[in-house]
């Protein structure tokens, strides 16, 4: 393993028994394996986007990262500590925001939940100040405060437990889904947080979402995860080749005409006189539309690339059919 390396997992495995009721008073016994063999390494000052369908595990590698659950197999280490051994001493160093739940007192205002992790985590004085002061002006909580969590917009409601998490200026971060159901300005706050924080502070970050605008926009390396396996670690860019993908080439004609015939393409949809035409995502379009040009009356077009979403969903479909065949 690399000794830069913050979070370090070797061949990590957690595998759950699962007792189904199958009839009456008949049960049957189950093991999941949520993550199977799963090896990377993250170096401090990273951020990576961690992703992958319902149920592929991600959750489960994060409850093993902060100590929650204990591996069934391999070795983990996050700042040198095994998680699930020293899970204390891990809580300093570590900062955790679960977009589903809250880790905020539900009947208590914001500012006394923090006033309880300042305590909590025994957080010197003037760190504490500063870091919640931070992020009162980059989170805009000053308005916030002092009222109860209850009564918080879901917006309003990730910034604090996003603060609170920070409070004890953690070295890593990891997060799961935090833009989930939030509207388009909370996210640009939140993802635009996030940038600073990565930037100013050196503050790893591990990212969970289902939102590719997410990872677009935070994260040069991402890693997909399915049925607990690694699948692909690499630059966001590189996950196109992965999928395989396909970029589409719109061609606007003089007229209506029978789809365009042309060698290394493949004409997907014809509507009037525009017709799409899909090519692999390598592929340079330059020859291609040279070709359409001279043979075809050609008005306008344009270059559509791959949409992320569709990269992935052709990854996991690939994966599935080779499971199968
Ligand atoms: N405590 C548990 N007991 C039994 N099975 C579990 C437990 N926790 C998770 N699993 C199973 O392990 C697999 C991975 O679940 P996990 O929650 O890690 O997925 P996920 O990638 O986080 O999914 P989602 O995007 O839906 O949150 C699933 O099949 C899930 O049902």
């Amino acid at each position: 393993m690399t000794e830069q390396a913050f979070i370090e997992l070797d061949r990590v495995e957690k595998v759950f028994d699962v007792r189904k009721k199958t009839g009456f008073m008949k049960r049957e016994r189950r093991q999941v394996r949520a993550v199977d063999s799963i090896s990377f390494a993250v170096a401090r000052g990273e951020m990576v986007g961690y992703i992958g369908p319902n149920g592929a595990g991600k959750s489960t590698t994060i409850k093993m990262l902060t100590g929650i659950l204990t591996p069934s197999g391999g070795r983990l280490r996050v700042a040198g500590i095994d998680p699930s051994r020293e899970r204390t001493r891990l809580a300093h160093r570590i900062g955790v925001v679960f977009g589903q739940r809250t880790t905020l007192w539900w009947d208590l205002p914001l500012i006394d939940s923090y006033k309880l992790m300042h305590r909590m985590y025994r957080i010197p004085d003037v760190r504490y100040a500063e870091n919640l002061d931070r992020c009162v002006e980059l989170l805009e909580l000053g308005a916030l405060l002092d009222v109860p969590v209850r009564q918080l917009s879901l917006g309003q409601r990730m910034r604090g437990d996003i603060a609170a998490a920070l409070l004890h200026d953690p070295e890593v971060l990891y997060l799961d889904e935090p833009t989930i159901g939030l509207d388009v300005i909370s996210k640009a706050k939140v993802r635009e947080f996030l940038r600073e924080l990565n930037a100013e502070r050196g503050t790893t970050v591990l990212l969970t979402t289902h939102d590719l605008q997410d990872i677009e926009q935070l994260c040069s390396r991402v890693m997909v995860i399915d049925h607990g396996r690694l699948m692909y670690d690499g630059p966001l860019t590189g996950l196109h080749e992965a999928g395989e993908s396909e970029r589409t080439l719109v061609v606007d004609l003089e007229r209506e005409l029978p789809p365009i015939e042309v060698p290394d393409a493949r004409t997907v949809k014809v509507e009037g006189p525009r017709q799409w035409l899909t090519f692999p995502a390598s592929a340079s379009a330059a020859p291609l539309v040279a070709r359409i040009a001279a043979e075809y009356p050609m008005v306008d077009l344009s270059v559509r690339e791959p949409d992320i979403e569709a990269v992935i969903a052709k990854m996991y479909a690939e994966q599935a059919e080779k499971a199968l065949s």
